[in-house]
């Protein structure tokens, strides 16, 4: 499936990039016949794969994972448009089976509240129950009507991580929320993507939630893309779908929620934060291939150079690397460009010279070239990995510290959302909010930000002069 095909765009026309590095490096195939719906090349899916199971390693310590149907009956799911209006104009419906119409109408889940809560309303009888902690990695369907584009807006979701718990009190479920923004920031710490963390407006949160605290991973364009967001549901659903529990004390009392989400817009981040014009750069835990080793072949030894290379192979492996060996018919520049497009954070050189030496030629994926001892290959190539992935997390640091830039005035709001977000004072009202979208076409993304790229100084609100707390403005995907 993949030959040479030449070289990427710059990185500085992004969306040109960006599509054109999914098919290069076989991430995703976009000519699936239906609009918003996309395939995964194995490349791709083995990329999916290292990152989900460090998702699921994270929720596992805490969470337990299940599987709820992806059919919902209309009377399930209209009880969401009844009482919380959210998804009804994004919904699609299933109205037959073979060739009878359905007598009640099916949706395909575009989350699962109302595939999960009429269960947890069965599953839920007393305080003894709760904290119930679940979640699902599952395909969800939404008929977006924006520009649907691979990894970010799809109209099949397929890798929605969803959580759902239950809780006796709004302080646990508050507690909650905090412990699901500490391990997305984890997560997004380990694919070595810099996120911050903020609270959306009221306008924005989540329908059926009491507030919605998102993570925005900032892109090479400087657009913020939504790559996370946790919900306070408080006792709106379980009021709808009588989620209650009897109490210490035998009372029946309403449970209180939250539930949120990852979707395989965290790849779309892993992508666009690191990548160049090389193709992708992945950090270490996130790469299918971790080390590449290319035998340098000279006629009379190649024999010997190949038995060499076979022995590290297995010697690497044996410490737990994913590793490969490229013995293909092609001259090495033409293997170096092919594992440079997949990303593999380590490529090792072996030719005679260095078997002569005992010693072992590396080149990191950013082209840090160094001369490794055979002796102690295995600790070397580790401590180059681990060099590797912090050297990710420091240049990715730089960049998001570079694109986020404080300012005064609507002007220099407007100026810095050019090509970054602008951090600006606002009071918090929704007039201002408005005056401020009016001006810049850009839209409030949230306040109450946690991040340590941003400090939270008080300020004149740009719009109104009165007391304001810092808030992230920004185009966004
Ligand atoms: N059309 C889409 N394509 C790709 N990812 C999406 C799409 N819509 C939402 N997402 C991602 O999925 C995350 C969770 O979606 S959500 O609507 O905010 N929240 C929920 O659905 C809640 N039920 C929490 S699981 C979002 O933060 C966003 O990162």
């Amino acid at each position: 499936m993949s030959e040479e095909k030449g070289t990427l765009p710059s990185k500085e026309t992004f969306s040109e990039w960006y599509n054109e590095i999914l098919w290069r490096a076989e991430v995703m195939d976009v000519r699936y016949p239906v609009k918003g719906v996309y395939v995964w090349y194995p490349h791709g899916f083995a990329v999916r794969k290292a990152v989900y199971s460090v998702l699921r390693e994270l929720l596992d310590r805490d969470h337990e994972e299940t599987l709820f149907p992806l059919l919902i009956p209309e009377n399930e799911f209209m009880k969401e448009a009844e009482h919380i209006k959210g998804f009804e104009e994004e919904v699609y419906w299933v109205t037959h089976g073979g060739t009878s119409e359905l007598d009640v109408p099916l949706a395909l889940r575009p989350t699962s509240e109302t595939a999960i809560y009429p269960m947890y309303a069965l599953w839920v009888r007393s305080h003894a129950d709760l904290p119930l902690k679940l979640y699902q990695i599952v395909n969800t369907f939404r008929y977006e009507t924006k520009h649907t584009r691979p990894l970010i807006r799809l109209r099949e979701i397929t890798s929605f991580k969803e959580a759902h718990t239950v809780h006796a009190t709004w302080e646990d479920a508050k507690n909650q929320v905090e412990d699901a923004i500490k391990i997305y920031t984890e997560f997004y710490r380990r694919l070595c993507v810099p996120v911050i963390i903020s609270k959306r407006p009221d306008w924005d949160k989540f329908p059926g939630a009491d507030y919605t605290m998102a993570a925005d991973a900032i892109m090479p364009d400087g657009r913020t893309l939504q790559v996370g967001t946790v919900h306070h549901l408080g006792d709106n659903f379980s009021k709808t779908f009588d989620i209650s529990f009897e109490d210490e004390n035998g009372d029946q009392k309403l449970a209180f929620q939250t539930c949120y989400g990852i979707s395989e817009r965290c790849i779309a981040a892993l992508i666009s934060v690191h990548g160049d014009d090389k193709g992708l750069v992945l950090p270490p835990e996130m790469a299918p291939v971790q080390v590449v080793i290319v035998p340098i072949i000279m006629k009379k030894r190649a024999d010997e150079i190949l038995e060499s290379a076979k022995a590290l192979e297995k010697e690497l492996k044996d410490a737990g690397l994913r590793v490969k060996i490229d013995d293909r018919p092609l001259r090495p520049g033409a293997k170096y460009y092919h594992w440079e497009m997949k990303g593999v954070p380590l490529r090792l050189e072996l030719g005679p010279r260095d078997i002569d030496n005992n010693v072992v030629m590396s080149a990191n994926r950013l082209g840090d070239k160094a001369s490794l001892s055979r002796e102690n290959i295995t600790e070397e190539v580790k401590i180059s990995l681990e060099t590797f992935g912090e050297s990710l997390l420091n240049r990715a640091e730089e960049t998001v510290k570079e694109k986020i830039r404080h300012a005064d005035t609507p002007d220099e709001a407007g100026k810095a959302v050019e090509d970054g977000v602008a951090v600006v004072h606002w009071c918090g009202c929704e007039e201002c909010a408005n005056e401020i979208e009016k001006r810049l076409n850009v839209s409030i993304l949230g306040n109450e930000i946690r991040s340590e790229y941003i400090g939270d100084s008080e300020g004149e609100c740009i719009i109104c002069k009165k007391a304001g707390k810092p808030a992230l403005v920004a185009r966004s995907y």
